[in-house]
């Protein structure tokens, strides 16, 4: 085990997180950086793998299902200790054919979405990669946003959101939507035209949906309801311009999943996720693709000594 660590109970770990140095001047944009970072809340200490969480992905429909795929296992590589996905029957197959150490759970509409989740050991839901945009899968971010777990919110189903106000609604400081630009104007019209910084869009975001947003992009801004803002610089020295591929977001999505599950705050989970993503990216280099970011995480936190 790294640095000889002992098991951390949760108890602890709360502890841990107000001894965040993120934490210190909770309401001024704090750069998240190596210096701003704890990264010993990122060691995984003695336990079962129930201890460390157990996080559901749903996945699309037939020939939809790599997206979410991605998602999951990058869940299980950032420390999850279980990562299941929730499978439409007609994507089973599919599904069954590409995963190993993911587990797949048949879901054939929001009550068994729901019945899944309300198992008491998970702890963390992610909806939207590879979703698609019907009322079926609209109903199944319904049952996710009512099971009241930790979650994250990406691709189609921010899409759905945007076009469903009673979805909205639905939101609370337990969710992360992580919009690239494109749906972060779908989601909050006027707001990306007007002439705030992204600073200031992402914190009306958060306020306004009533959730964590994180902002994608070489410049990522992520914000809490309760004023908290965080920046990631993706230039200059932390330039990672082969983060620009299919997927990318994807990992992204699934790397804070994996963290929700394991019981970081929404809002730890997204900043310690965007650095490690830059961080994996970076380590990797050019020619990068979805799945080389997932394979790199180890690499990462053996840098990391964890
Ligand atoms: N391997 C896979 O199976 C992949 C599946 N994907 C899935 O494909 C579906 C569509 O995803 P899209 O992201 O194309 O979503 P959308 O089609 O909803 O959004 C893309 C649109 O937004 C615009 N846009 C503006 N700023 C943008 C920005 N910074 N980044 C990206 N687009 C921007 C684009 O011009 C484009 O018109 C989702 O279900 C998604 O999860 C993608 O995640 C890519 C990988
Ligand atoms: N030029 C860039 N520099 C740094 N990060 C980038 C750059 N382009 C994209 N990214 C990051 O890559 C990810 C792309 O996510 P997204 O646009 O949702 O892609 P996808 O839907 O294909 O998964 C985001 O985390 C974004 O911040």
């Amino acid at each position: 085990m790294g640095r000889g660590r002992a098991w951390i109970s949760r108890a602890q770990m709360v502890y841990l997180y107000r001894d965040d140095r993120l934490e210190r001047d909770p309401m001024q944009p704090i750069a998240i950086t190596s210096e701003t970072l704890n990264f010993d809340l990122l060691a995984k200490g003695q336990g079962h793998k129930f201890d460390h969480g157990h996080a559901v992905v749903m996945t699309g429909g037939a020939g939809r299902t790599g997206a979410a795929r991605l998602t999951g296992r990058a869940a299980l590589r950032i420390g999850a200790g279980l990562v299941t996905l929730a499978v439409p029957p007609a994507a089973q197959m599919e599904v069954a054919m590409h995963i190993t150490a993911l587990m797949l759970s048949r879901v054939a509409g929001p009550e068994a979405l729901t019945e899944l989740a309300s198992d008491k050991r998970i702890g963390a839901i992610c909806i939207g990669p590879g979703l698609g945009l019907k009322p079926a899968q609209a109903a199944l971010v319904e049952a996710v946003l009512d099971s009241g777990k930790p979650c994250v919110l990406d691709a189609d189903a921010l899409t759905l959101i945007a076009q469903d106000p009673a979805l909205r609604k639905r939101l609370g400081p337990h969710c992360v939507l992580t919009p690239h630009a494109g749906e972060f104007k779908r989601l909050f019209k006027g707001l990306s035209e007007d002439d705030a910084t992204k600073v200031q869009q992402c914190l009306t975001a958060a306020q306004t949906a009533g959730a964590v947003v994180l902002y994608k992009g070489a410049m990522t801004v992520i914000a809490h309801p309760d004023g908290r803002v965080a920046t990631h610089d993706s230039t200059a020295d932390r330039a990672a311009p082969w983060l620009a591929t299919a997927g990318a977001g994807d990992v992204l999505s699934g790397m804070i999943t994996g963290l929700l599950a394991r019981g970081f705050a929404p809002i730890k989970a997204a900043q310690y996720a965007t650095w490690l993503h830059v961080e994996a990216a970076r380590r990797f280099g050019p020619g990068l693709i979805a799945e080389d970011l997932i394979e790199e995480i180890p690499h990462v936190f053996a840098a990391l000594n964890l």
